[in-house]
Formats: structure tokens, C-alpha cells, sequence
């Protein structure tokens, strides 16, 4: 199946019976064509290390910058990173089959005391030019996928899983990338990264083409894009969701942080924009005509009326200023799930799918209402137990206004902060949980190398009143919550979502929310408590 895309080119559908899936890897293309050295070499400027023969004639079938993950016959890229150089373990890296070593002028240095045994080529940066060498060799497998991203500070996975829901149910057959999961037509596995790294993320898209996917939908972190992860691809649709105060430890500031979003409508051929905030409006007037404002308010090129919300979710309408319009609902809780929902049919509608076909598809489809681990994700109906990813003061502020309107009884928060980032960002959440909720418990969520005490501190320290407590384990804090809770009440649990271990003194420990959220809901049940 192929069909016309924004720019009119038609792109080739599916498995073009190059390469096939890896049966057993779903992340991995199972028989990439080889590639001389020599052709590389001369395509992407790389230099031999030493005067030896024969290195221009050894083929090489992919490329991985991690030992752990290379397979027989590939190129092992070893390049610096923040704690280690990967020269360190180019030994493992052929032990596993690597053929040949893509290093820098520090790796080949290391590299120099002892012959690894295979040809070393050299480039003096290699993260920046990873991307387009493993696109190059995987035979630029985006160019053959329909391409929908999604950015922005909250509401990257939501969009994306609608995005993808949306395709599906117009008869497409997809592969999803982002922090939850990373799935290639119907075989999923879970996520390490929101966005892979570049030689992961050509090798995945490599296999989603082999295995007869027509479109990628993939959220793009702000990480993924300063750092170039995904370069040489290019969106044929790129979606933002909005942007507030995250991350700041690595982007420096919001300008920084805003820059590096901004810069995925840079590498996209058409876009949608929510312009609700100040950055959205920003952004929206800084991109060319090929991208759209949308607003759940008046002004945008799209926005949405009709909102009716009831007690599972929303029924919206989407119109655009040239007459274009869609009804649609998602049964996802909160006015922030009505904004990804219209984001994500905007996607579509933006990639040439006409309004009338998508709401049929969707009205037959249950609405942009995928599941989405983790997220406003509910557990139990007395009490309302929703487990949810809100790590950030807005998507707390979010989450909690949410649940107030159907929330007869009260409403509880069981809420930590990770360690090792965003120090400012605790007492704000603090302060976020005790303004939504009527009690709160502060807990433990990743510490990592911090003092856990310390960072609940730091939160309790934007916290006043007495229905605040502390609870240092956190499957203790959530048992107390849902013991305590009223059968008309609410309790939300904050900030971990679909993660199922917890990172204490770089020792990871199993921790699911929703395993002791049910834990806690049967011996409720159970009458086991006081
Ligand atoms: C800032 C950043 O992107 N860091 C990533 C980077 O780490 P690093 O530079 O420290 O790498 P390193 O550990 O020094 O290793 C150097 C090289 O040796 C290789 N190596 C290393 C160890 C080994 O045993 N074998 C081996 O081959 C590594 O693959 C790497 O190529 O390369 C590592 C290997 O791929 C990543 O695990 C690591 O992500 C860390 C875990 C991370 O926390 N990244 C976060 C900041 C991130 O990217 N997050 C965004 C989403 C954020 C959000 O929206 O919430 C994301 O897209 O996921
Ligand atoms: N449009 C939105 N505006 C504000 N908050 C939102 C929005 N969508 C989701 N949220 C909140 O943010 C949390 C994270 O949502 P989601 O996982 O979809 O975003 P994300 O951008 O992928 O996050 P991350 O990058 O941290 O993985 C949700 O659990 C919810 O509380």
C-alpha cells in the first residue's frame, strides 16, 4: 500500500523483499546487505588507522555503538561518552563478531597498545555522523515510511499511542517508538530510551521496513534532538504538544530547552502546533505555512469546539479554517487528553487523510482511546485509583485537576521526585500536589544516587498544612493511600506510570505502581485492613 504524501512523492509500502525480519529481534533488520570498508570509507571521509591491507575489502551488515548489542558482522562504533570512552570495550565488541571499529582520533589511541584484530577506521566525530553512516548502510529505511513525530514537554506518548491508533484504524500497519515501548507491527518490546540512539534507531526502522510497516509514529525527546539522534531522518509530519519547565539540568535554560523542540519542525516537512501556551503561539509563528496552530480555544488554523465531556472522557469537534471537520471522543480523563486527541487527528489529517474517512475509521475504532500504560491509567472504581506518569509540575497541576470534577469524595496524591535532575522542580511539585489534592504523601521515586531523604526534603519544603505525610517506601505510602481512601474518593499515584524498577545507589530494584496499586486494592478487599 502506498499513498501520497504531503509533498506529493509516493513512497514504496512495506518489505521490498531486501531484507527481512528478524524473527527473533524484532528491533533489528535479519539480513542487512553488506558493505565494503573501502565504499564507506570513501562515502563518509573515514581514514585507516594503520598502513594494513585488505581492511578496504572486509563487508560489514550493520552498525552498533554498544557491545552488548552487536551481532556478527558489524560495525562496532566506539565512540566518547559522558563516563566512558567505547574504545574500552572494542575487545567484547569483536568477541561478539564485530568485523571492523569506527572510532575517533582519543579511540584510536586507546586503541593503539593493543592490535584489536579487525580494520579501525577514524572520523573525528562520530555521534555526528553515526545517524547518516548506519542510514547509509541500513539503505535509508525512513525514506520508505509513511513519518509522524511528536515532541513536546507532556504529552508525547499519549499523542503518539493516538497517532498510531488512528492509523491502525484506517487499516495501516505500524511501528510506534517511544518511552514506553518500541513496537514493530504486532510484537512489542519495552523502551530504554524515549528516542534510540542513532544507529539503534536506523537499525529499528530497518526493521519495521522489512517487516511490511507503512508508517513510524515516534515521540523525539529534546535529548534526542541536541544530541542529533535522529539524524538524517526527516518527518513527513511533526506534532508539538506544549512546553514547560523540564529538563533544565541539560538544556540550561527554557530558551535552550524550547530551541532544541523547535528544532524537530527544522527536519519536518509539515507540522501541527498547539499554541495554548506562549511557546506553542511561538513556535506557530516562527514555522513556515506548512505548519498549523491548532487551539482548544478560538485563534487557531485548527480548533476544537463542541467539547463534551462526561465521565469516561470527551466528544470533540476539530474543524479548520478551510471547512475541514471531524467529531470524534477519546475516552482518556482531563481537557489535557482533549489536546492530544486533536493533536494527534490533526496528524493525520495533515498527512492527506481525508476528515470523513478518519471519523468512520475511528467511530468504528472506540474514539482515540488506546491504552496507554501508565497513563491517567485506571486500577479500581472505589475507591478511583489512577496511576500516572506526572513527573513534572504541569503534568501534576494536570492530572489532579483532571480528577476533581468526578471526584465526589476527596482526592489524594501519592507523589516523589527523582534524584540526579531538576532539583528546582521538587518543591514546585510539592506545592502542585498540595493545591490539587486534599492529603498528599510524599514518597521515594527513582533516587539514584541521591539521599532519598534529601529529595523529599526538597519537595515536603513546597508543602504546608497537616494533610501532608511522609513515607519513605513507596509500596508502603501507596498501600497507606489506597487503605485509607474513602470508597467515593480519588487517589492518584504520581510520577512512575508504566516504569517497573526502581534505580536506588545505581542498584535497580523491582517497583510497579499498578502491581501495588492492585496489591493494596485486594487486600482492601479482603477486609484486611483496619
Ligand atoms: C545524555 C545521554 O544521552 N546519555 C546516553 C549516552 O550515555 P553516555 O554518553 O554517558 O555513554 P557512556 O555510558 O559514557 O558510554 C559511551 C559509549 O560506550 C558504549 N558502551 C558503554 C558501556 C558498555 O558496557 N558498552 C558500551 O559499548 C555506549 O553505548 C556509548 O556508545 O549513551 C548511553 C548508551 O546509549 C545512554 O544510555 C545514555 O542515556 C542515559 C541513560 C540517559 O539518561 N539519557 C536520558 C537523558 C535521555 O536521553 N532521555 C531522553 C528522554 C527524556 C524525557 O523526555 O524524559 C530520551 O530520549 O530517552
Ligand atoms: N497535553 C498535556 N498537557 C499537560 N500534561 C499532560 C498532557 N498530556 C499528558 N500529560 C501529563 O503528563 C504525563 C506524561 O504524559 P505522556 O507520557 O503522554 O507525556 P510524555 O511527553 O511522553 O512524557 P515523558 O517525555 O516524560 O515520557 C501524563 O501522565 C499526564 O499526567
Amino acid at each position: 500500500m502506498s499513498r501520497a504524501l504531503p509533498d506529493g512523492r509516493r513512497r514504496a509500502g512495506g518489505n521490498n523483499g531486501a531484507v527481512t525480519a528478524s524473527p527473533d529481534d524484532p528491533l533489528r533488520p535479519a539480513a542487512p546487505a553488506p558493505r565494503r570498508l573501502g565504499d564507506l570509507a570513501g562515502a563518509f571521509a573515514l581514514s585507516p588507522a594503520g598502513p594494513g591491507e585488505g581492511w578496504a575489502c572486509v563487508e560489514v551488515t550493520g552498525v552498533s555503538a554498544d557491545n552488548r548489542l552487536v551481532r556478527g558482522g558489524e560495525l562496532f562504533a566506539a565512540h566518547a561518552g559522558a563516563h566512558v570512552h567505547g574504545a574500552r570495550f572494542v575487545p567484547a565488541a569483536v568477541a561478539a563478531g564485530a568485523r571492523a571499529v569506527l572510532t575517533d582520533p582519543a579511540g584510536a589511541e586507546l586503541l593503539a597498545a593493543a592490535d584489536p584484530g579487525v580494520p579501525v577506521l577514524v572520523t573525528p566525530d562520530v555521534p555526528a555522523l553515526l545517524g547518516r553512516l548506519a542510514a547509509d548502510l541500513y539503505g535509508h529505511p525512513g525514506r520508505a515510511l509513511g513519518t509522524f513525530a511528536v515532541t513536546g514537554t507532556n504529552g508525547k506518548t499519549t499523542t503518539a499511542f493516538m497517532v498510531d491508533h488512528a492509523l491502525r484504524s484506517l487499516g495501516r500497519r505500524t511501528g510506534l517508538i517511544g518511552t514506553v515501548e518500541v513496537r514493530v507491527g504486532d510484537r512489542a518490546v519495552p523502551a530504554t530510551l524515549t528516542t534510540p540512539q542513532p544507529a539503534d534507531l536506523q537499525a529499528l526502522l530497518a526493521a519495521m521496513v522489512a517487516d511490511g510497516v507503512d508508517d513510524l509514529v515516534m515521540e523525539v525527546s529534546s535529548h534526542a534532538l541536541a544530541l542529533g539522534r535522529v539524524d538524517p531522518l526527516v518527518y513527513d509530519v511533526a506534532g508539538f504538544t506544549n512546553l514547560t519547565a523540564d529538563h533544565l539540568d541539560f538544556h540550561g535554560d527554557l530558551e535552550g530547552y524550547y530551541a532544541a523542540k523547535a528544532s524537530l519542525f527544522d527536519i519536518s516537512r509539515t507540522g501541527v502546533v498547539v499554541a495554548d501556551d506562549r511557546w506553542g503561539r511561538r513556535l506557530a509563528a516562527e514555522t513556515g505555512d506548512a505548519v498549523a496552530a491548532l487551539t482548544t480555544g478560538p485563534g487557531g488554523d485548527w480548533t476544537v469546539t463542541g467539547v463534551e465531556a462526561d465521565a469516561t472522557g470527551s466528544a470533540f469537534t476539530l474543524a479548520h479554517r478551510d471547512g475541514r471537520s471531524l467529531r470524534t471522543r477519546t475516552d482518556l480523563p482531563g481537557a489535557f487528553n482533549v489536546a492530544n486527541a486533536a493533536l494527534a487527528a490533526a496528524m493525520v489529517l495533515t498527512s492527506g487523510v481525508a476528515p470523513a474517512e478518519l471519523e468512520d475509521a475511528l467511530a468504528g475504532a472506540g474514539g482515540l482511546s488506546p491504552q496507554v500504560p501508565g497513563r491517567m491509567e485506571q486500577l479500581g472504581d472505589r475507591p478511583r485509583v489512577v496511576v500516572d506518569f506526572a513527573h513534572n509540575t504541569d503534568a501534576l497541576v494536570q492530572a489532579l485537576a483532571a480528577l476533581r470534577p468526578t471526584t465526589t469524595g476527596r482526592l489524594h496524591v501519592v507523589i516523589g521526585a527523582a534524584g540526579d535532575r531538576d532539583r528546582a522542580k521538587r518543591p514546585e511539585m510539592g506545592r502542585a500536589a498540595v493545591d490539587g489534592a486534599d492529603t498528599v504523601i510524599v514518597t521515594d521515586d527513582d533516587p539514584h544516587d541521591e539521599p532519598a531523604a534529601q529529595i523529599r526534603a526538597e519537595v515536603l519544603a513546597g508543602t504546608t498544612g497537616a494533610a501532608v505525610r511522609e513515607i519513605a517506601d513507596r509500596a508502603e505510602a501507596i498501600r497507606t493511600a489506597v487503605l485509607e481512601a474513602a470508597d467515593d474518593d480519588t487517589v492518584l499515584v504520581a510520577g512512575r506510570g508504566h516504569e517497573t524498577v526502581q534505580e536506588v545507589a545505581g542498584v535497580d530494584h523491582h517497583l510497579d505502581d499498578r502491581e501495588e496499586v492492585r496489591a493494596a486494592l485486594a487486600l482492601r478487599a479482603g477486609g484486611q485492613h483496619a
